[in-house]
């Protein structure tokens, strides 16, 4: 099979930042999903609704004229949210969940969470009213190995929240191990999670063996192949509990080539392209609308979306980068040749 046809997938995890970064790099992802859920990790982060209304008007406003793309936005938990905020959740129909970053954790999680048992009552609250919980899930001592972060978040903080909140919808975002895989599988229906497609096609390898590459560089890191393998089952399985989810979190050229660089891949210029390349790869190609157009919006209870996009085997190039003032933003495989495209 060379060319499918799909409802037109949408973006669970996204980030599109604000300003000239917003400007350089929303197109893409318009051109691909119909809806996205929007991070609020921006500086400051979006911590009310009345602050996600005004992000959401600036996204609206950056998008080319005839685009269709709708945000979903999201709130930044933190330990000030209050009982308010999560009922003016609950109320708006254009916010969709609230984004836990443990305090430390990745790109902007300064103002995340230090102690997630002080977080309880927001649970509970959100459990009552069926806002969904967004995980971030790594724990951030620096006792702990980076590689086995995810599964010790897992082991000391999910098990914990979802035995004891049981309807809360929870989606752990960008799954990269093994053992998430397992824990979301063997989970109740209200848990499940979104895959980026790095971590569906590279290893640790792809960042770190040859020379260290920065562009691979995102949190939670790439794991070894065994993990990957794991990810591309949990993918091309047809649970509902596995969607897609870029996470396509932009930083400039000099900000990720440098000295201590910038967690996050740029991947929305290559996101479905590669997302087709992995399922064909699999020989799963009939399991990517699911994974990419339906799970999605099913967890959320939204619509699915109507309209149809159509994915074609025919290489082209990456650009090597994309302008934006004095510095550029690099796609995730800048240079390289992809084997899939959009073609309508
Ligand atoms: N994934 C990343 O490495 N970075 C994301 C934050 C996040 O999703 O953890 C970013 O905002 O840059
Ligand atoms: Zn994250
Ligand atoms: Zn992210």
């Amino acid at each position: 099979m060379d060319r499918i046809s799909i409802i037109q997938p949408d973006d669970w995890h996204l980030h599109l930042r604000t300003g000239s970064v917003l400007n350089a790099v929303l197109a893409h992802s318009a051109a691909q999903f119909g809806r996205a859920i929007v991070m609020p990790n921006l500086r400051p982060p979006v911590t009310t609704v009345a602050q996600a209304q005004q992000y959401r008007a600036e996204i609206l406003n950056a998008l080319p004229v005839d685009a269709t793309f709708q945000p979903l936005m999201t709130l930044y938990l933190t330990g000030a949210t209050s009982a308010e905020e999560i009922a003016a959740v609950a109320a708006a129909e254009f916010v969709h969940g609230f984004k836990l970053y443990p305090a430390g954790a990745t790109t902007n999680s300064e103002h995340g969470v230090a102690d997630i048992h002080k977080v309880y009552p927001l649970f509970a609250q959100m459990e009552k009213l069926g806002v969904p919980l967004l995980l971030h899930g790594e724990v951030t001592d620096s006792d702990y190995d980076i590689f086995d972060r995810e599964k010790i978040f897992i082991d000391t903080h999910l098990t914990a929240i979802t035995r004891e909140f049981p309807a809360l919808k929870i989606v752990l975002e960008h799954l990269t191990t093994q053992q998430a895989v397992e824990f979301v599988s063997a989970a109740n229906i209200n848990v499940a999670a979104t895959i980026t497609p790095q971590h569906l096609k590279f290893n640790r390898n792809a960042m770190l063996a040859g020379g260290i590459r920065p562009h691979f560089y995102c949190l939670p890191i790439l794991k070894r192949e065994t993990h990957r393998l794991a990810l591309v089952a949990a993918a091309t399985s047809g649970n509902a509990k596995f969607f897609l989810g870029t996470d396509s979190a932009p930083h400039l050229t000099g900000l990720k080539e440098a000295a201590c660089g910038c967690a996050g891949c740029y991947n929305a210029p290559v996101a479905l392209a590669l997302y087709a390349e992995v399922f064909d790869q699999a020989g799963a190609l009939d399991k990517l609308e699911g994974f990419a157009s339906f799970y999605g919006a099913d967890f959320y209870g939204l619509p699915r979306n109507t309209q149809r996009i159509t994915l074609q085997k025919q290489p082209w190039r990456v650009p090597d980068a994309y302008p934006l003032g004095a510095d550029t933003i690099t796609p995730l495989l800048a240079g390289e040749s992809l084997s899939w495209q959009l073609v309508a």
